[in-house]
């Protein structure tokens, strides 16, 4: 059987019954809005219905963990459980700490949320030192690199599925 490589999206993984949150940061717009077209493109693709595909922001990426938590619980409330919620945010290093210390929480945080919430929360956060890198991992420079937010879509649903049957 081929050995499939590191993070190679696996096929048989089945959204169709699945509702994702997709909760993004509005700082970055346009790279921003590129991850997020990759990740509703592959969640597409792997079965998830369009009507389950929720989609909210907030301002930026250090209110994504508690913006998570939010989200995750206003659905429970309405009887909508999300099966995962993909945060996604654009940090670029600017000319102070601010960057580190906002990768440093929200990292950890988005961890924690996956345990306590019973339910996959995705790194969806680049913490980029130049825009151009995050540009590149937006996809949006031709011939550079893909779009990551594709592997968090799939991740999602590989994440919400597997073992659950
Ligand atoms: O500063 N740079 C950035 C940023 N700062 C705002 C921060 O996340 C938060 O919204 C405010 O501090 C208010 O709490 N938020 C980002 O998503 N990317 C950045 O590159």
């Amino acid at each position: 059987m081929a050995v499939k490589g590191l993070g190679e999206l696996d096929q048989s993984y089945d959204g169709s019954n699945l509702r994702i949150g997709i909760l993004h940061a509005r700082w970055n717009k346009e790279i921003i809005q590129a991850l997020v077209e990759g990740a509703k493109k592959r969640l597409l693709e792997l079965g998830v219905k369009p009507e389950n595909i929720i989609i909210e922001t907030v301002p930026g990426s250090f209110e994504l963990p508690f913006g998570s938590k939010l989200f995750h619980d206003k659905y429970k409330k309405l009887g909508k459980p999300l099966d995962a919620i993909i945060p996604i945010g654009v940090l670029i290093k600017g000319s102070t700490m601010h960057f580190e210390y906002i990768c440093d929480s929200v990292t950890h945080q988005i961890m924690k949320l996956n345990f306590e919430l019973n339910i996959p929360i995705i790194f969806g956060v680049l913490t980029c030192l130049t825009d151009e890198q995050a540009q590149a991992r937006a996809g949006l420079i031709e011939g550079k690199m893909h779009n990551h937010g594709e592997d968090w879509g799939a991740a999602a649903v590989e994440m919400a599925t597997k073992f659950y049957n």
